[in-house]
């Protein structure tokens, strides 16, 4: 069987695999430039820059392997939320989200022998009307630094959340029934 590079730095991602019962064989995280291009849509941004991650670190691999790479996007309309690494950017994205719905789009691509397979999963979720005090406590846990949108689904802010339709796991970075169809058409079978 040939090896499973994970090509993430991102914790998450490597757990998501560990549910569906994957462990890689490898991390090996890219580190391509995540500028999103002049009116790109938050969808093509994360199936641009999950491809991007995959072939670059696929360039790298000397050896055949399957080399996986996922990226998750916020949107809120056309427009795309940082990933945010200040307090402050965490607040700009929850008030943006509050009272109202968003979009996570997460791109997730495949470099395996037989080429590139990629998909672009998304999910609308609906965010509660956040209160001041909401937000700053929320900010106070820390929480939010790190992410796309400046929440984690899986911690606290999964209380913001009334309904989600998509994929919970693809919120969190990694759409695990569409990561497995990937793997399964590419022959993979560990
Ligand atoms: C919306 C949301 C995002 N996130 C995280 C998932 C991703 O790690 C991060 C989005 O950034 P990404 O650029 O997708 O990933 P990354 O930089 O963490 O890792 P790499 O590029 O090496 O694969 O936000 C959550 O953990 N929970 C959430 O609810």
């Amino acid at each position: 069987m040939l090896p499973l590079i994970l090509a993430s730095s991102s914790p998450r991602r490597v757990d998501l695999l560990a549910q569906i019962g994957l462990k890689p064989d490898r991390i090996l995280p890219s580190d391509i430039d995540e500028t999103p291009l002049k009116s790109e849509t938050p969808r093509e941004l994360a199936g641009r820059l999950s491809r991007a991650k995959a072939e670059a670190v696929a360039a790298l691999v000397t050896q055949p392997a399957y080399i996986l790479a996922a990226d998750t996007v916020v949107g809120v309309g056309r427009r795309i939320l940082p990933k945010a690494e200040t307090d402050a950017e965490v607040r700009a994205c929850l008030e943006l989200m509050s009272g109202r719905s968003h979009r996570v789009y997460t791109g997730v691509a495949l470099v395996s022998p037989k080429g590139l397979s990629a998909r672009v999963v998304e999910t609308r979720l609906q965010f509660k009307r956040l209160s001041a005090e909401e937000i700053d406590a929320y900010i106070a846990s820390g929480e939010g630094l790190g992410k796309a949108g400046g929440y984690g689904i899986q911690g606290r802010a999964s209380a913001f959340v009334i309904h989600l339709i998509g994929s919970f796991p693809s919120v969190v970075g990694l759409p695990t029934f569409e990561t497995l169809q990937l793997l399964r058409g590419a022959g993979y079978r560990g």
